[in-house]
């Protein structure tokens, strides 16, 4: 299980998140949402580690991973989607994913050597390629991708690190319509296996209440509302606060 214990992180004066006591249990998925600027990045670099707390804990099973910098808390299980300046820009898709596995697998990141020793890593790269519905571009160099096929391969190489937990933000983002599906779909099939902690942050509110089984809620860096979807967009503080009159109307429509 996932915890973070009155996690807290001020930039100067600016408390941007804010004494953030929360757990999440494997096989949920908990959308965490809030108004631009309410702390949800940040929290998702806290517990990857990506940014220090200035207190507080973040917890995996019981370890206190909080002094660990980010490539360890990967390591323990903390998989945070990559950014495309953590990719290889000029290796191919296939390769790029072949690493990451080859990484979660230990054997190193020697490129060439390893590689033609190493068929079931290949494979298995092969594989999630092809689940992310990238196998016509695995010869492609990863730099080439058009943007939503660079998300897709995000999401591959997160799955190749196997964590036990998945940090989503906003996976969608900047993906047209029609490729939305693919990765909402592989966030289902993540979901449906039924092991894994998955956080999503994310702003469409059509994709939070048919994906997440737990909401919470982020205002200026505190954690103001927790619980089942349809009560959690449905309360006052949630309508008041932050996500206003576009969520109202949502749920009217819903209705
Ligand atoms: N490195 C930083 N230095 C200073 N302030 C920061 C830093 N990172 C984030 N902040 C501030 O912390 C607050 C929370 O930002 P954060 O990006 O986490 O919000 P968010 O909920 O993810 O917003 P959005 O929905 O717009 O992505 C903001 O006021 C932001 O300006």
């Amino acid at each position: 299980m996932l915890e973070t214990r009155n996690l807290t992180i001020k930039f100067g004066g600016h408390v941007a998140v804010d004494h953030v006591s929360c757990s999440f249990k494997p096989g949920t998925l908990t959308a965490i949402v809030g108004p631009n600027g309410a702390g949800k990045t940040t929290y998702f670099n806290l517990i990857s580690g990506q940014l220090r707390a200035t207190e507080g804990q973040v917890l995996l099973d019981g370890r206190d991973l909080s002094r660990l910098p980010a490539p360890l808390r990967t390591r323990a299980g903390l998989g945070r989607a990559f950014q495309l300046t953590q990719l290889f820009p000029n290796l191919s898709v296939l390769e790029n994913v072949r690493l990451a596995v080859q990484a979660r697998a230990g054997r190193g990141l020697r490129m060439l050597s390893v590689w033609l020793h190493h068929r079931d890593l290949l494979d298995e790269a092969m594989a999630i390629v092809e689940r992310v519905h990238l196998g016509d571009k695995a010869a492609a160099p990863a730099a080439s991708l058009p943007h939503g096929d660079q998300r897709k391969l995000e999401v591959a190489m997160l799955m190749a690190l196997k964590p036990l937990v998945y940090l989503f933000d906003e996976p969608t983002a900047g993906m047209s319509v029609d490729e939305v599906p693919v990765i909402l779909d592989l966030i289902r099939a993540l979901k449906a296996e039924g092991q894994h902690t998955i956080l999503l942050v994310e702003h469409k509110m059509d994709v939070v209440r048919e994906l997440a089984d737990r909401i919470i809620v982020l205002h200026n860096g505190q954690l103001v509302a927790d619980g089942e979807p349809a009560a959690v967009i449905a309360s006052p503080v949630v309508q008041q606060a932050y996500l206003g009159l576009a969520v109202e109307q949502d749920v009217q429509v819903a209705a």
